[in-house]
């Protein structure tokens, strides 16, 4: 650990010797806590991050209008999809995929390293209960399907195996999931196989290049983006515990996706029989506006550009038909090879973007008072996981349907999309389209037969509540023999000990 006169000297070169201004009133115990976090900052690096962070916040205006003009649509024929492919070529990319998960070659790789500020819980959102029969929560909604998938693997293949499932968490996250992980049997998976890595840490700073103070003895910190993954992947020594494990194949999603179909056989056997290095699922678009990135080219080569860099009038650009140009939505679902991942630890991920955020930071003022700005006074710097596209030699991209692959948990009850209920009621509503396919029958709450056709939509509830454990069905799979020409009464709950009853 640094001294304090070490840290004068390190803050000073980086141009931020103001941090230590409350250094005098700190307890001592305040001080060796603040020296710990000053000891962990690179005086070169800090001094680089805040002179770019305030440059990139006088230019971020102007990037739009550059970036437009810049931009073409993905050929529809480039993307494959659950739609556009032939059967055969889906049963073979499935089958490809189970493969390769029984010879233990692929992992997922969860980010959940966000502070999930627009949803609004004090505690990580893989934690959060959106209010199902079961009670389950994301976590271990996700850590069932792994279980799912392994077996199914295994079955298909008569293999054991094992998916890996990694896990990125920040400051903010690592200890709460940990815990929750432990209070729970970590959801019945074995723990060597569950491994949680710490991504790093950078201040926020002032629009005038200075290190916001939260506190008198602590620096506004926030995680480097869920691009922060390629630098963590090194530090943690994750890339080494995948080449130990035999793993070859990685699948990267985010925390909040309810339908999230974890080492997705289709998505992993269609990236490796097309031999890419890296890959993205995407949905069409529901709107302009929606805040979803877009798969597309910038001169020429494949990127994401993110909706909050996308200007509105290049959302709103429409074909002649009514579709949308920049139609391919990012689901934030990526295929990665580690030979790729390696690649890029090792050569790119210094030079990733680094995108600018301008947020309310809060802070102390001059007499060390807490203040919750009501307008915006600071800069976040944050890498994006899918800036990497741009390194590939071979990306494809992988269409999927929205009510079967994605509903995300954005934002609190009350708002229009992406909240807790819209997030239920898309699960549930996948789970009795399942059953009804399965030629189950359904009886409404006075006992009679629920006849009238159902459209899955967002904002009302299926006619009956229908919820289906992961551990019986992993996409819809095998129902038939447990559900066909039963009557189920709503609600209904299949879990694995129920079956046959
Ligand atoms: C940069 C990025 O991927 N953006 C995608 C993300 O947007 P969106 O803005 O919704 O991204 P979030 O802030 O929810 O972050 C996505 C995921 O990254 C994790 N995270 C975030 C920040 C961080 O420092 N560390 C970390 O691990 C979060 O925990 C989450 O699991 O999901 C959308 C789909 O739902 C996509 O259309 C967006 O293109």
């Amino acid at each position: 650990m640094l001294s304090f006169e070490e840290a004068q000297v390190k803050l000073e070169s980086a141009g931020q010797s103001h941090v230590l201004r409350f250094w005098p009133e700190l307890s001592a115990e305040e001080k060796a806590g603040f020296l710990e976090e000053l000891s962990q900052l690179d005086a070169g690096e800090l001094e680089k991050h805040c002179r770019s962070a305030a440059e990139a916040a006088t230019q971020s205006s102007g990037d739009p209008e550059r970036l437009c003009g810049r931009m073409e649509p993905v050929e529809p024929e480039f993307i494959g999809g659950v739609r556009r492919s032939d059967p055969v070529s889906l049963k073979e990319w499935e089958e490809e995929g189970f493969s390769q998960i029984a010879q233990n070659k692929v992992a997922v790789l969860l980010l959940a390293g966000g502070q999930g500020t627009r949803l609004g819980v004090p505690y990580p959102k893989g934690m959060y209960n959106v209010g199902l029969p079961s009670g389950k929560t994301l976590y271990q909604i996700q850590a069932e399907r792994i279980r799912k998938v392994q077996s199914l693997a295994s079955e298909k293949c008569g293999s054991q195996c094992t998916v890996p499932w990694y896990i990125m968490t920040s400051e903010f996250t690592l200890e709460p999931t940990q815990n929750f992980f432990k209070d729970n049997g970590y959801f019945d998976l074995d723990p060597a196989n569950v491994v949680m890595f710490e991504q790093r840490m950078i201040p926020a700073v002032s629009f005038d290049g200075k290190i916001i103070l939260e506190k008198k003895n602590k620096l506004a910190m926030a995680p480097d983006g869920n691009g922060g993954l390629y630098r963590a992947l090194v530090d943690n020594k994750v890339l080494v515990d995948m080449e130990r494990r035999g793993v070859q194949y990685l699948h990267v999603y985010c925390v909040d996706n309810i339908l999230v179909k974890l080492a997705d056989p289709l998505f992993i056997g269609f990236c490796v029989k097309k031999g890419a290095d890296c890959g993205a699922k995407v949905v069409e678009k529901a709107y302009p506006s929606e805040p979803v990135g877009v798969v597309c080219r910038v001169d020429g080569v494949y990127q994401v550009v993110e909706y909050s860099e996308l200007e509105p009038e290049t959302a709103e650009q429409r074909h002649p038909g009514g579709e949308l140009v920049y139609n391919a939505g990012n689901i934030c679902n990526h295929f990665f090879t580690r030979d790729f991942l390696w690649d890029v630890a090792l050569n790119f991920q210094e030079i990733l973007k680094q995108h600018v955020a301008i947020k309310k930071v809060p802070f102390v003022d001059a007499e060390g008072k807490p203040v919750k700005p009501t307008k915006p006074n600071g800069i976040k710097m944050e890498k994006f996981v899918f800036d990497v596209f741009q390194f590939s030699k071979k990306f494809v991209a992988f269409e999927v349907l929205r009510e079967d692959e994605f509903s995300p948990l954005k934002n609190a009850d009350g708002a229009a999309v992406d909240t807790p209920t819209t997030v239920r009621r898309s699960l549930l509503a996948q789970h009795y389209r399942w059953a009804l396919r399965a030629k189950a029958l359904f009886l409404d709450e006075h006992g009679n037969p629920i006849t009238s056709e159902y459209r899955s939509v967002q904002d009302s509830d299926p006619p009956a509540v229908c919820e289906i454990s992961p551990l019986v069905s992993y996409f819809g799979e095998g129902l038939e023999k447990l559900l066909k020409h039963r009557t189920l009464k709503s609600p209904f709950l299949l879990n694995d000990n129920n079956v046959n009853s």
